[in-house]
């Protein structure tokens, strides 16, 4: 089970959390440049022309904020926003019944939509080119096709896995923007701010010390912030110094580059039990004892973005800075 305090992916601790962390206007909402940037020209555009948004697609991995900047984009343009998910829509009427439901304008999100089921996606086409949906009514050489008009509304659909969205169904987006790992000072200033909400201090360098351990993540870093802010409850006066968020960061064995105890025993594995061989990602999988799927979606990109983890076609391996933070000398060097 994907329980690790670094897991990026939502936990139930998280939600009543972040609804009260979450920032409601593009203004509020730290880094991702180029993102805000682009979205602000278009929404000021859309409002302008009095037309719905073209329709969006966020993709990148987990906790970066997809949701929240979907729920800001709704609340930029003043509409509603109505939020599901691709395997939450289990029939072609499910979403028929959902489109049917939106007012002039409206935002429509569904996460993880690369996991639309094929006749459901088929049924978007039409509705996110032409405002339409196509019903056949009857059944055998009798059925006929009626086309409904659907209010404008913008689609705002969110991804881990852009890769797996079918080629139809990604050509259809307006805009399609990638959402970035954070930097240490972007982290940081998410850090101060979300203490705010929660009413505690940081002082010196302590959001800076919980953000380096972040993963790039704003998930992460308020979850860290949350658990430090328990030690320093309990072991100081309520206040987050530099030294205590590191010793709580340390009891809860996140290191500095925001690795837990599973990534040491993967990349020990990788560079000692694999003598630095390229390694399957099922055997990784199976070292850790996590499902490949989270390990690919989840952990490795992290990895992948500190230059720890390269992906060959033969298999995944440590890089020399990898060895050089586990501690172990790179096979012939
Ligand atoms: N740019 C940001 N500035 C400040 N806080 C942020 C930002 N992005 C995300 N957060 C915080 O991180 C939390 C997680 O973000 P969010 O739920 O939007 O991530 P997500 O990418 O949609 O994740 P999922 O993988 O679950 O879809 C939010 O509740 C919010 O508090």
């Amino acid at each position: 089970m994907d329980d690790r305090i670094i897991s990026a992916n939502l936990m139930m601790e998280d939600q009543a959390v972040e609804l009260s962390l979450r920032p409601r206007y593009l203004a509020e909402y730290i880094g991702q440049t180029q993102v805000k940037e682009n979205l602000k020209i278009y929404i000021e555009a859309a409002k302008m022309r009095k037309e719905a948004l073209d329709h969006v697609l966020l993709y990148g991995p987990p906790g970066l904020g997809k949701t929240t900047l979907s729920n800001i984009i709704a609340n930029e343009l003043g509409v509603s926003l109505r939020t599901t998910s691709g395997p939450a829509i289990e029939r072609p009427g499910d979403l028929a019944a959902l489109l049917t439901n939106l007012q002039e304008g409206d935002v429509l999100f569904i996460d993880e939509i690369h996991r639309l089921h094929r006749t459901v996606e088929e049924v978007l086409y039409p509705a996110m080119e032409d405002f339409a949906l196509d019903i056949m009514i009857g059944k055998g050489p009798s059925a006929r096709s009626v086309r409904l008009d659907l209010p404008p509304f913008t689609l705002i659909g969110a991804t881990t896995r852009a890769g797996l969205l079918s080629a139809p169904l990604r050509d259809r987006f307006g805009v399609v923007s990638r959402l970035e790992f954070y930097t240490v000072d972007e982290l940081a200033f998410i850090v101060e701010r979300a203490s705010e909400i929660l009413n505690v201090s940081t002082v010196g360098e302590a959001a800076s010390e919980i953000a380096m351990r972040s993963r790039g993540t704003p998930r992460i870093a308020n979850r860290l912030l949350k658990r430090v802010r328990d030690f320093a409850q309990v072991r100081g006066d309520g206040v987050i110094t530099h030294d205590i968020a590191r010793s709580a960061l340390e009891l809860l064995q996140v290191d500095p580059m925001g690795l837990d105890s599973i990534d040491h025993k993967m990349l020990h594995a990788m560079m000692t039990t694999f003598a630095g061989r390229p390694v399957g990602l099922d055997t990784i999988a199976a070292t850790i004892g996590e499902e490949g799927q989270t390990i690919e979606d989840v952990y490795e990109p992290y990895l992948m973005q500190i230059g720890f983890l390269q992906r060959t076609p033969r298999g995944r391996i440590a890089t020399e800075s990898a060895y050089r933070h586990i501690g172990i000398p790179m096979p012939g060097r």
